[in-house]
């Protein structure tokens, strides 16, 4: 069932859309304006985004892109106000809706987006044996335990037990468990009342509750403090959080999945993982191969980036040169789909002529592949593959000298995305931005805004 954001005010025409899709079997929410659509949108996601021309439609296109989030926009208005239908559709919006609506064009729109765009690409065998795996679990509300080195698709697989699940028309919550200091992090997973601590202005729903319904990834849960397992046991068990500050649990309803590249059985021998806490993640554990171990998806899967980044960035879509397909089958991919993602996306920036040829392959230097797990840290750049460095190693240099290397490696490693770097750094994107400024100046070399080049005119 498709998932509808409307974005204006459902008191006018648009609301009468609304009645249309909801009555075709669409699930809706709806946002006052823009910000508040994009708020949603990174919580929960949509399959179909309607906004009124009223709202900035372009600004709304370009967020969607910068942060990485896929959901087509169709604008909707006046069918006398063709300027406006012009501007939307130049800005990026995929169609315009005249309003009044016509229940047709919107069964029709409903119809389009039914196809799942994320469903994972897999050709080699034993991954297509791993998501038939996953579709059969995914009708259960039993945990999952998905494991594999980083860059594997761990996240890819999770969103589609969710959309396989009966819980797929509830929302998708994922929350990256490296990411955050062990305060902040349980404030995200279990939110706030207000004045639960100082800068809690107001209280907030952490992601327990906002994933009520639907599904909660707990993704790199293997770096999760001790004291923190021990409150996502109680969730689990109890079905009830408590909130910072709150005076009374809060039941919720939704189903964990679980991601590591570590090996949580050793992290548990080891007394860093709480055996309890692992057997009721692990009621089934699926394990993602390496791409070197998956032959045969590499190049299904070089040619839907191909086409994929062609499309994003408007350049004619392309196919790969024998030569080309040979460099990306002899790779190792240590970094795995993520690399091989980052590798095509160059490939479509940098190829000329009627095919990707070699030349645009451009694979940077990386450690040689390890079977067994590396341990990365939630800073790796895109494609090296490294052990996270000691903080011991870090004595004797300067603290702004860390927090810019630290930064600048967010940055690369969300390809350049401000917003997302912003998030997983825990601050604001204004003083990211400030800060990237100061860096440029100093002559320091800054993660591009992805489509634009290195020193472009857009600021930040
Ligand atoms: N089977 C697949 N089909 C299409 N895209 C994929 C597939 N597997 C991975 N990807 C893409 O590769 C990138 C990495 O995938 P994902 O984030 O799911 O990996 P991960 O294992 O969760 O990584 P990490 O351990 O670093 O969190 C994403 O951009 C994702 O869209």
């Amino acid at each position: 069932m498709a998932r509808i954001l409307i974005i204006g005010s459902l008191e006018a025409e648009l609301g009468a859309a609304a009645r249309i899709a909801v009555a075709r079997g669409a699930r809706l929410a709806a946002a006052e304006g823009v910000a508040a659509g994009i708020e949603r949108l990174r919580a929960q996601g949509a399959d179909l985004v309607l906004c009124d021309v009223v709202h900035d439609v372009g600004w709304l296109v370009a967020q969607l892109a910068e942060e990485r989030i896929a959901c087509p926009v169709v604008a909707c208005g006046r069918p006398d106000d063709a300027e406006a239908a012009v501007r939307a559709i130049r800005a990026g919006a995929k169609d315009f809706l005249p309003l009044p609506p016509e229940a047709d064009l919107i069964a029709a729109m409903l119809q389009a987006v039914a196809a799942d765009p994320d469903r994972p690409v897999v050709q080699d065998a034993a991954m297509a044996g791993l998501i038939a795996r996953a579709e059969q679990v995914a009708r259960a509300d039993a945990s999952v335990l998905i494991t594999g080195e980083s860059g594997t698709g761990k996240e890819v697989l999770a969103r589609h037990i969710h959309a396989a699940s009966r819980r797929a028309r509830g929302p998708f919550v994922a929350l990256n468990c490296a990411a955050l200091p062990e305060a902040l992090l349980e404030s995200e997973l279990f939110g706030h009342e207000k004045g639960a601590f100082s800068g809690a202005v107001a209280a907030r729903k952490g992601k327990f509750e906002q994933a009520e319904g639907g599904t909660l990834l707990l993704d790199e849960i293997g770096e999760m403090d001790p004291r923190l397992q021990a409150k996502i046991l109680r969730a689990i068990q109890e079905r009830e959080i408590d909130r910072l500050g709150g005076s009374a649990p809060v039941k919720v309803d939704v189903r964990i999945l679980a991601a590591t590249h570590r090996d949580l059985a050793t992290e548990v021998a080891k007394g860093r993982f709480r055996e309890d806490l692992y057997f009721r993640l692990a009621v089934v554990r699926l394990r993602i191969p390496a791409l070197r171990e998956r032959q045969g998806d590499i190049l299904p899967l070089a040619r839907h980036f191909a086409r994929r980044y062609a499309r994003a960035n408007g350049l004619p879509e392309r196919g790969l040169s024998p030569e080309a397909e040979r460099v990306l089958l002899t790779h190792a991919w240590p970094g795995n789909v993520r690399e091989l993602e980052n590798t095509l996306h160059r490939a479509v920036l940098l190829a000329e002529g009627h095919a990707i040829g070699a030349e645009a392959i451009d694979l940077l230097e990386t450690a040689p592949p390890s079977p067994e797990p590396v341990a990365v840290t939630a800073v790796a750049a895109p494609v090296a593959v490294a052990a996270p460095p000691p903080v011991a190693a870090l004595v004797g240099r300067r603290v702004e000298e860390v927090e810019r290397d630290l930064i600048i490696e967010t940055l690369s490693h969300c390809l350049g995305n401000r917003t997302r770097a912003a998030e997983m750094l825990g601050i604001s994107i204004r003083t990211l931005r400030n800060k990237l400024h100061e860096y440029r100046a100093a002559g320091v070399s800054v993660p591009p805004v992805p489509g634009q080049p290195p020193y472009g005119a857009v600021a930040g």
